[in-house]
């Protein structure tokens, strides 16, 4: 393969397509706008033709602080490119260049002359942009600097502001070159228009937004999709990416090239288990791995939508590069704003669905890996040895447990947040789901009744199915934990026998005993409140959404939380009905209100 990559080089340097790199940031105060700089830069100085890449960052935070780190990042990088390509630095995101280069000595003295100077002038550039971070707004002085900033006074926050599109360095203009009058690469900032009547859809939306605003400015046919804090590590990925697409035998059938998530923050052992690769290697037998979000070049067709063809993929990159900026940058912005408006993908619905990144899960990118195989691409998977991409895991056990919760979040609390789980009522995708659902469960009281039971009788078995697993099972499973490590002795509750007269009353008319205050009672009772909470939301959306019950993303789950709610029906009267001696002690009322409101107002941040 490494021979193949060095010949293929020289023959195809002329013919490499052009690049568009999509950076993604939400959310200034959590993804620190010099950190997200420092990916920038290690993009735009990849070892690639400069004309032909094309760095797009989407803010999602709409903040003028990224944006004026992204300033401060245009003109640093006419210093960083040529120091880059001078002495064929690596890393080369500078944040963490300097890091590990003041360890290695350096014989060379105009290098280290040259080093020290840019050091100095990175480590001013993350002042300015630090102290601005920490003072939360742009001095006057700093906003005439550039017309950009203008923007931000119509600004209400951040998800109610216009499409902020800004294009920093531009191909066509003159002045767009570095120190040494090499071109560099363009460089956009975007912030797509944010309404809170309408779902941003997260960071699918976002890189949906920046497709299109791309094909319009540079229209790459390959895309670089990347978290923020996945800054590049090796300078050489870029072309030995495009290797795999350009490939004469196998390249046209390449959708996707992956590179695995590597960390750079891991402690030796991995406390909180962040490390993905095991399960990614062994995707490579199964028609390739699939796409993890960041750290991929896709073939523009393919992630838009494109079927697997043998015959016209066999496509001519030269052909492609015909997309030439004839217009000035502000031009480009005023025509490619709309892209990036709340109601295009109102008229373009295949937007989310057949085209770009899909909406409706919040592991967006593995859904969108599998559509794209399904449509006849492969992917492949690749690991150099020097890693192309270094990022962070999370740090705190909480993080780590908020990640997966979004992962593999539960159903009602994504009814609550808006998060759709099923395929509408009109999509004929929803009968394996209907499928599961009710025949599972017709079948189960067929035999139910087969074997004599009554119908009532199923209903509060099922019941009782749900009650125990979250409770019994759950307590038993800490206990046998407890009692592994030595906690605690094993211990026989007996069951009692007799009760006192008004509770075999109660137990008579089938009335559910609550009565002590149990924490499983607490933990029943909660799950009841919050599928309570989470129907009221679910209902309320769908209200205001004024969507047909049919085209509604929602319907499944609403239902499914109705059926949690009914079958949940005595634990509300015990909580809230029942003046008996049977009745929820008001602890467990108490406490389980405060934990499903907690939880609720969890999921709605
Ligand atoms: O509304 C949003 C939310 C997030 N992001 C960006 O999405 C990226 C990933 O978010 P992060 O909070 O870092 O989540 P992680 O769990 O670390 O992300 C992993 O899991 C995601 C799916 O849940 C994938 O999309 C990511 O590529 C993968 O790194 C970041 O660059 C964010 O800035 C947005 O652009 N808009
Ligand atoms: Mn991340």
């Amino acid at each position: 393969m490494l021979i193949n990559f060095g010949r293929k080089r020289s023959r195809y340097e002329e013919a490499l397509p052009n690049i568009d790199i999509f950076v993604c940031t939400a959310d200034p105060m959590i993804e620190p706008p010099a950190m997200v700089i420092n990916t920038v830069l290690s993009v735009m100085a990849y070892d690639y033709p400069p004309q032909k890449l094309n760095v797009y960052l989407s803010d999602d935070g709409g903040s003028d602080l990224t944006f004026y780190a992204m300033v401060e990042a245009s003109s640093f990088s006419k210093i960083w490119l040529p120091f880059c390509k001078k002495f064929k630095v690596e890393p080369r995101s500078p944040e963490a260049y300097f890091r590990t280069a003041v360890l290695e000595p350096l014989e060379d003295p105009v290098k280290a002359k040259e080093r020290s100077s840019i050091k100095k002038s990175y480590e001013g550039m993350k002042k300015r942009i630090e102290t601005t971070t920490k003072l939360g707004r742009i001095s006057e002085e700093i906003r005439k600097q550039h017309k950009g900033f203008r923007e931000w006074n119509s600004v209400a926050s951040r998800r109610y502001h216009q499409t902020i599109l800004q294009i920093l360095v531009h191909a066509k203009d003159p002045k767009a070159v570095d120190i040494e009058g090499q071109p560099l690469p363009t460089l956009v900032y975007l912030a797509r228009e944010k309404r809170p009547q309408y779902h941003h859809n997260f960071k699918a939306g976002s890189v949906n937004a920046l497709i299109r605003v791309s094909s319009r400015i540079s229209n790459g046919p390959i895309i670089l999709i990347l978290d923020c804090d996945m800054y590049s590590n090796n300078s050489e990925s870029m072309r030995d990416a495009v290797c795999f697409f350009m490939d004469e035998e196998k390249g046209h059938e390449v959708g996707f090239v992956q590179f695995p998530q590597s960390f750079e923050n891991l402690t030796k052992n991995d406390v909180y288990g962040s490390s993905l690769n095991v399960e990614i290697h062994g995707f490579d037998g199964n028609g390739g791995p699939c796409f993890i979000g960041t750290g991929c070049f896709h073939r523009r067709n393919a992630l838009c939508g494109q079927k697997y063809s043998d015959q016209e993929c066999k496509e001519n990159w030269k052909g492609w590069n015909d997309i030439k900026m004839e217009e000035t940058a502000s031009v480009l912005e005023d025509t490619s704003k709309v892209l990036a408006s709340c109601t295009y993908e109102e008229k373009y619905a295949q937007w989310g669905n057949e085209m770009g990144l899909k909406y409706g899960c919040p592991v967006e990118d593995v859904i969108t890996g599998l559509a794209i195989q399904c449509r006849g691409w492969r992917s492949i998977y690749f690991n150099p040895e020097r890693k192309g991409f270094l990022g962070l895991a999370p740090t705190t056990l909480l993080q780590t447990l908020i990640q997966h919760r979004r992962w593999s979040e539960v159903p009602s609390l994504c009814l609550l947040s808006g998060i759709p789980l099923f395929p509408k009522i009109s999509s004929a995708w929803v009968l394996p789901f209907a499928f599961v659902i009710i025949v599972h469960r017709a079948y189960s009281l067929g035999e139910f009744v087969w074997c004599g039971g009554t119908f009532q009788g199923w209903w509060n078995e099922q019941r009782m199915w749900l009650f125990k697993r979250i409770s019994s099972y759950f307590f038993a499973f800490i206990d046998n934990i407890l009692k592994l490590m030595g906690f605690t002795d094993s211990a026989f509750a007996i069951t009692a026998k007799v009760a006192e007269t008004d509770v075999s009353q109660r137990c008579e008319q089938e009335l559910m005993e609550f009565g002590a205050s149990s924490p499983m009672f607490t933990v029943i009772a909660t799950m009841a409140l919050l599928n309570a909470f989470c129907f009221v939301g679910g209902m309320k959306r769908v209200l205001m959404d004024m969507q047909s019950w049919f085209s509604n993303p929602f319907t499944l789950q609403i239902l499914l939380c109705a059926l949690l709610v009914i079958i949940s029906l005595p634990v509300y009267q015990g909580l809230f009905l029942r003046k008996d001696e049977g009745r929820m002690p008001s602890s467990v009322t108490q406490w389980s209100l405060m934990f499903a409101a907690l939880a609720c107002a969890l999921a709605c941040y």
